[in-house]
Formats: structure tokens, C-alpha cells, sequence
């Protein structure tokens, strides 16, 4: 009875509507495997939660599922007990209020009293007072602090040090090093650059806007490595008029070089015009190709097999020479002879977890071995869709050595398909590129290119498949 009157009493007061957002798509999140980037534009515009509220509001909600490995060890200890034992409800608003303490310069005793305000107003004073418990204990250090307390040595483990320290599970840090080649100090800047918020890429349709008008109309600037990014320093590209009509569209940098070099590799013969995207869906890659594609004057074929996500190409090439087919790419019934496929592989998505905040406290190792007799099965019926001399783009969001050179590799092995140098594909005159490796593929990286980590390999088909 007390707590139903200090409910209504709560209740009474203004309702704090960035919190409450960001608590409903942690718990979302967790309840039904919501994606966080997805529901929670639909809720701020829904509330009408603009401006500062809705950066507010998106820092708060991405921060907190970002960083869930390294504030349940923090709970965990704050609380005395494993975060597997505390009501998954009362969980969401301590890692919301432990991510303001450690991570945000927002007042202490802000973030403490607004966390208990939310609990005391859904399930009264008792768990109230342990949320108040436990964040008061957080509030008495720092992050480093908690690190230098919580984390493994950095001498006798430096990749589990890391992994807790940016707040990434070890079986992904690892993953990181072995792309990597092992070197203790470009970990810890793709740790630290993956952990960061990452800036919004916009690109330019070409042929309808430039780089440089978009940056002009958007407020943004001019991206450094494709000849039509733009850098958005903030707010909502939804609700620009260029994105709106299509003549620009959200795409990391990363992903624009991996189309640009299908339209760019060199081939042996003349180009023919027959282009090819064999995992086309949602059509972000079809939609600067088909672009390039009208430009050229080629044609590209999409591929997808699932419905929903053909639909969502159709949208995005509408107006352009692209037609999409449903089907499955390993055996899609097209008429071979391509001079130009790409691949963009169903992958772990291991390189782009800084745009997808909770994604990587959801996967698991299993989901790349899973994935990996398909990533070969595509590829090679590429290389069967392919003209001799034409060239295949292998692409994967990811860096793990499995899916990319594992995959490009047995399947050169077995077919006699020939690597060719991608480096130069990628790199445009008068943009100054940073290193790319000794090639011939491409790795890119959030900490020296500033775009997910996008892996490509071209590949030639020679006149005879082995
Ligand atoms: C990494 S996504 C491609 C992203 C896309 N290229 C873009 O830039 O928007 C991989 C796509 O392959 C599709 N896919 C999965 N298995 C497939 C198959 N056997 N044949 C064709 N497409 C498939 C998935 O549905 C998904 O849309």
C-alpha cells in the first residue's frame, strides 16, 4: 500500500523522457532481442524527443549496450553478488546508472537520483533503496579505478586487459589481435576506436549530388577515402531532404570503397556491362552500383533471398538500371558470363559492431563456423557466374581470419581463381589514403582508416575453373 501511494506520488513528478526511452530499449534489447539502433530512432521521433534530448538519449542507450561486459563486472562487484542474480529490471537501470557514473560527465548524484527515481516509480521503495546501494558504491571511483581493480593484468594478460578495459568479450579481442598480427598496441587502438561512438557517413548518389554539395547542404564534410562520403557531425540523417529523396543515403565510408572497387577492377577484355551483386539485400552497395552501373552505361543484376530485403533494394534502385531477383545466390539460375560479381558475404559482422551497440555481447564464436561453408558456396558460384577474365569482389564486415582469408583462399585453392592486388582499387588520386598492408586484399579499420572493418579480395576467374 505504502509503495502503490509513493508510485502515484512519483509518478506526479515530470516524467524524465530521455531515460525512460533509453531504459525501454535496454529492455527491449534484452527481453526480445531488439536491436537498439532500430527501435530507438522510431521512439524518439515517435515522443518528439529532438535536439540535445535525443543526442542525450542515444549517447545514454548506445554507451550503456556497448559497454555491458564492463559495467556487469563493475555491478557485480558494486553489488556483491553475479548480475545473473539480480531482477533483470533492476539490472537495465544499474547498468544505465553505472554507464552515466563511469562513462558520462554527468553529475554524480544526478545519475544516482534519476536511477532511483525510475525504480522507485515502477516497483517501490525497496528495490530503490538497492539501486541507490549499489550506484552510490559505483560513484566512488572512476573508470580507471574500477579497471585497475577489476581487469586482468595487463602484463600476464594483456588481450583479456584489453578486452575488459574498452569493454569487449575476449573471444573477440582475440579475433582482433590475430587480424592484427599480433601487435599488443594496434589492439588496444582498434579496442579503443570500436568502443568509441562512431560518426555518421552519408553517401553521395553519383551522377544526382556531389561530395561536395552534400557536405554543403548536410553541414558535414568531405569524407577523406571515397570520392562520395560525407562525415555528418551529428543529428538524425532521417531528417535531411537530400537522404529523404535519395539523392544521398547512410553508408560507412568502408562499405563505398568495397563498391567502388567492383566498379573499378580491372578486367581481361573490354567491360561488357553485366554486373552482378549476389547478396544484395538491404541494397546499399546495389545502390552506389547501380549508380556507377547508369554512369557507365552497365546493367546490375541484384541477388537476394530473402524476400523482405528485396524489397527494401527495390526501394533503395528504383529509377536506376538494376533489377533484383529473389533467389539464392549459391544457384540463383542466371546466365552466366558476368564481367564483374561481387560478394558481399553474410558474415559475423565482427567489423561494424561499433554501429550496432549490443551486437557483440550477442554473438558467439559458433556463428562464424556456422557461416562459413556458405561464405565458400557463394563465392565459388560467383566464380561460375563470372566471364574468364572477369573479376569477383569478396567482401565481409568482419576481419576474422576464417571468413576472410580463410574463405578466398580454399576457394582459389580449389577452383585455380587468381588474387589480384585490391590496393589500388580502393585508392583514389588526391585523397591520401593510410597504409593498407602488403595486399594483395584489403583490410580496413576503424583505427587507421576511420570506416568499419571491411575486408575485400578481387579475384580473377582464370579461362578454366579446376
Ligand atoms: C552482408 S549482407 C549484404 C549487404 C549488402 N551488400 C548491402 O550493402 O546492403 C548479406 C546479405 O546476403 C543475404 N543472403 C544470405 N544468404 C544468401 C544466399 N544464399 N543467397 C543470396 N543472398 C543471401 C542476406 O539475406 C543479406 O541480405
Amino acid at each position: 500500500m505504502n509503495d502503490r501511494r509513493s508510485n502515484r506520488k512519483f509518478r506526479d513528478k515530470p516524467i524524465d523522457q530521455v531515460r525512460t526511452t533509453a531504459l525501454e530499449v535496454l529492455r527491449a534489447v534484452r527481453e526480445r532481442d531488439a536491436y537498439a539502433n532500430l527501435l530507438l530512432p522510431s521512439l524518439l521521433r515517435e515522443r518528439r524527443l529532438g535536439g540535445r534530448d535525443a543526442a542525450l538519449a542515444t549517447e545514454l542507450t548506445y554507451g550503456t549496450a556497448r559497454a555491458q561486459g564492463l559495467l556487469d563486472a563493475v555491478i557485480t562487484d558494486a553489488a556483491g553478488r553475479p548480475v545473473g542474480e539480480i531482477d533483470p529490471r533492476l539490472l537495465d537501470v544499474l547498468r544505465l546508472g553505472a554507464y552515466q557514473l563511469l562513462r558520462t560527465r554527468i553529475e554524480p548524484h544526478a545519475a544516482v537520483s534519476t536511477s532511483v527515481d525510475l525504480v522507485r516509480a515502477e516497483d517501490g521503495q525497496g528495490p530503490a533503496g538497492f539501486v541507490n546501494a549499489v550506484l552510490r558504491k559505483i560513484s566512488q571511483r572512476d573508470e580507471q579505478l574500477w579497471i585497475d581493480d577489476l581487469a586482468p593484468s595487463i602484463v600476464d594478460d594483456p588481450i583479456g586487459h584489453l578486452a575488459f578495459s574498452y569493454a569487449h568479450p575476449r573471444w573477440i579481442a582475440e579475433v582482433f589481435a590475430e587480424a592484427l598480427g599480433g601487435s599488443v598496441g594496434s589492439l588496444q587502438a582498434a579496442l579503443a576506436a570500436d568502443d568509441a561512438r562512431p560518426p555518421v557517413h552519408l553517401v553521395a548518389r553519383p551522377g544526382q549530388i556531389s561530395a561536395a554539395e552534400l557536405a554543403l547542404v548536410s553541414g558535414g564534410t568531405e569524407g577523406r577515402l571515397s570520392p562520395y562520403c560525407v562525415y555528418l557531425p551529428g543529428g538524425d540523417p532521417g531528417r535531411l531532404e537530400v537522404v529523404r529523396e535519395g539523392l544521398a543515403g547512410v553508408q560507412d565510408e568502408g562499405s563505398q570503397l568495397v563498391a567502388l572497387a567492383l566498379a573499378r577492377a580491372t578486367l581481361d577484355g573490354p567491360d561488357e556491362g553485366r554486373w552482378l551483386d549476389l547478396c544484395a539485400g538491404p541494397g546499399g552497395k546495389a545502390a552506389l552500383l547501380g549508380s556507377l552501373a547508369e554512369i557507365a552505361g552497365a546493367h546490375l543484376d541484384a541477388v537476394e533471398i530473402s524476400e523482405h530485403r528485396a524489397d527494401l533494394i527495390r526501394s533503395v534502385t528504383a529509377d536506376l538500371p538494376v533489377e533484383v531477383y529473389v533467389a539464392d545466390g549459391r544457384d540463383p539460375g542466371l546466365a552466366p558470363g558476368y564481367d564483374r560479381v561481387l560478394v558481399d558475404a553474410p558474415c559475423s559482422g565482427l567489423g561494424s559492431l561499433r554501429r550496432r551497440p549490443e551486437a557483440r555481447w550477442r554473438r558467439r564464436p559458433s556463428d562464424v563456423d556456422e557461416l562459413l561453408p556458405l561464405q565458400r558456396d557463394l563465392l565459388t558460384s560467383a566464380l561460375a557466374l563470372v566471364r574468364p577474365g572477369g573479376a569477383v569482389v569478396y567482401s565481409t564486415c568482419s576481419p576474422h581470419p576464417a571468413e576472410t582469408t580463410g574463405v578466398v583462399e580454399a576457394v582459389c585453392a580449389a577452383t585455380g581463381a587468381e588474387f589480384v592486388d585490391a590496393r589500388g582499387f580502393v585508392q583514389t588520386e588526391g585523397l591520401d589514403f593510410p597504409a593498407l598492408g602488403p595486399g594483395p586484399h584489403v583490410q580496413l579499420w576503424p583505427h587507421l582508416h576511420g570506416t568499419d572493418a571491411m575486408f575485400l579480395a578481387v579475384l580473377r576467374r582464370p579461362a578454366q575453373l579446376s
